[in-house]
């Protein structure tokens, strides 16, 4: 054993702390025990070093270092994050908007992996760091979702929910959770697959009538009509009729579930003292909470009581009509069951949750086959050579079979990343890696379109290349270099449902249509909404008459 002063390099001596080594210990015994003395959150990018002995990198020359022994974080002094210092009132709020992923990328070139901004009195860390992401998601004693008025989902959080829109350690989610995740697994979604097939078909009835008048259509009008007809029957078994006719209204739970994530957008984007403002956006967004409320009680209530059997929660997720009916029917273990005054809440934010993003992430899909030439034909032959025809009963083990398929979708998440853009909240002072001091209760948002397009992490990261995802580099990458879903305990639950959706739905459009771009102006990405899809992205579809003959191996 032998006792050591410790400071971080550049410190103040005065704040250097004694620590004991047992020389007998690995390495990394010293490294958890510094990380756990100056609040690091992950012990592993910690070295030493001293003036006099330069580099300590073995315990054996602890025994004589001149103390203090001066600590590094991934090779870098401790430091405050840095960012752009802005106007007065507005900080840098010109700067990041309205084009905030153009600008947020430019920031990231700027000024490194980590930057913190302050818009209009509201403070954000951004981070494209999968480390940082790792330690961020991975909700350990230093970071949570915590949704305080730093938070982008403060103007939309709801404790009652349980899940997405309130605090990690709300009673609310656990329970929450622990009753939604298991009617979203594999097992659960295998029995939605039929539905999602008769959303596709639905649709087709509206794009056959588009080629007739060869008309083009926008994709993320559709998608988004398609998208919500899915999560409408999955969350509330209800038939949102959105495929009626060509112009056929959005159903207003829709409509208003929409407009909210514009004007959370607009809201969030302020200093926390917009939020209360008894007019324009603020005011607005709480006049619809209060209308998509009532709507989803109307509706929750339409499905209850029907059938009051209880089942066991495994039973349930197969036998229920819909969520709601799942919620109101599955019981654990112990007999208990959700308790009803989460049910409503939970239900708005699996349909909140489900359709925006899958809408996203169809019209992307699209958006990437018609633009990067020789995918769609890819698609179709493989589809082909598979079997598929147009009386094909989809099931998930044919959809999950398909590997270009597979390859493609994790490549349009990659670089189209429609994703929302997730917050988690430190709950101490703590040092993340690369070494920077985060101040208790900073929101670290984890920009996940820019990890995903980040050079130092992804070769040619503006390439569009499905084969990149059988390379062993893509495959051994970190962990968190590609969380589409977000990581950790407060990731989507969704993603076995979304992601089955979009296979099911990609080939059955493929499969029926050859789709063609209109227009050549660059694609806008809708920088007022709270996710990233394509605004002025049209499209032919027109129906196939033959299709190309199987491979021949
Ligand atoms: C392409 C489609 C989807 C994407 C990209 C996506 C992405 C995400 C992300 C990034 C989060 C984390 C949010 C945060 O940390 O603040 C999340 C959470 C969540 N997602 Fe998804 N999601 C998708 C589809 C779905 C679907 C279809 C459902 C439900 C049917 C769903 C339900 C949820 C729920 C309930 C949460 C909150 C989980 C919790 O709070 O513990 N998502 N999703």
């Amino acid at each position: 054993m032998v006792k050591k002063s410790f400071m971080l390099v550049g410190a103040p001596a005065s704040s250097a702390k004694e620590i004991e080594i047992d020389l007998q210990n690995p390495f990394e015994y010293l490294q958890y025990d510094v990380a756990q003395t100056f609040a690091i959150a992950q012990s592993k990018g910690i070295s030493f070093q001293t003036e006099k002995d330069g580099a300590l990198d073995d315990l054996d020359n602890f025994t004589d270092a001149t103390s203090p022994i001066g600590i590094l974080v991934d090779g870098n002094q401790v430091r405050d994050v840095p960012g752009p210092s802005g106007l007065p009132i507005a900080g840098s709020y010109y700067e990041v908007y309205p084009d905030h992923l153009g600008n947020h990328q430019r920031l990231f070139e700027q000024y490194g992996s980590v930057f913190k901004t302050t818009d209009m009195g509201r403070t954000t860390y951004y981070t494209n760091d999968p480390k940082v992401a790792e330690v961020c998601f991975g909700e350990g004693g230093f970071w949570s979702k915590k949704i305080n008025s730093d938070h982008p989902l403060y103007g939309i959080k709801d404790q009652n929910a349980g899940v997405f829109l309130s605090d990690t350690d709300a009673e609310s989610w656990n329970i929450v959770h622990r009753f939604l995740a298991p009617a979203l697994s594999p097992k659960a979604v295998r029995h939605y697959t039929p539905q999602m097939q008769n959303t596709a078909e639905q649709a087709f009835k509206v794009f056959d009538e588009f080629d007739k008048e060869g008309e083009a259509w926008n994709v993320y009008q559709y998608m988004f009509k398609m998208g919500s007809t899915a999560i409408g029957k999955l969350a509330l078994n209800m038939d949102l009729h959105h495929f009626d006719s060509i112009n056929a209204p959005l159903h207003d739970l829709v409509r208003t579930v929409g407009e909210n994530l514009e004007l959370n957008k607009k809201v969030s984007t302020m200093g926390d003292w917009y939020s209360h403002m008894p007019w324009g956006a603020p005011k607005q967004l709480k006049q619809n909470k209060a209308h998509v409320k009532q709507l989803v009680d109307e509706a929750v209530a339409n499905v209850v009581g029907k059938d009051t059997e209880d089942l066991p929660i495994a039973d349930a997720a197969l036998k229920a009509s819909c969520i709601v009916d799942y919620l109101a029917r599955a019981t654990d273990d112990k007999g208990n069951k959700m308790p009803e005054k989460y049910r409503s809440d939970a239900t708005l934010v699996t349909v909140g949750a489900g359709f925006i993003t899958t809408a996203s992430l169809l019209s992307w899909m699209l958006f990437s086959l018609v633009s990067y030439p020789g995918n769609q034909q890819r698609l179709l032959q493989e589809l082909v050579d598979y079997g598929v025809t147009e009386d094909t009963e989809w099931t998930p083990d044919l959809a999950n079979s398909l590997p270009f398929l597979g390859i493609l979708i994790k490549e349009v998440q990659r670089l189209h990343n429609p994703s929302y853009q997730p917050g988690r909240t430190a709950l101490a002072d703590v040092i993340i890696p690369g070494g920077y001091r985060i101040p208790k209760d900073s929101v670290m948002i984890i920009a996940i379109h820019h990890i995903h397009n980040n050079a130092k992490v992804w070769d040619d990261p503006e390439k569009f290349d499905p084969d990149r995802w059988n390379t062993d580099k893509v495959q051994n990458r970190h962990k968190t270099a590609y969380v589409p879903f977000a990581a950790g305990p407060r990731m989507c639950i969704g993603f076995n449902f979304a992601l089955e959706e979009v296979r099911v739905i990609i080939s059955m459009l493929i499969y029926r249509y050859q789709f063609e771009k209109v227009g050549n102006e660059p694609m806008e990405y809708d920088p007022a909404f709270q996710l990233v899809r394509p605004n002025n992205f049209y499209v032919r579809a027109k129906k196939r008459t033959s299709w190309p003959k199987k491979s021949e191996n």
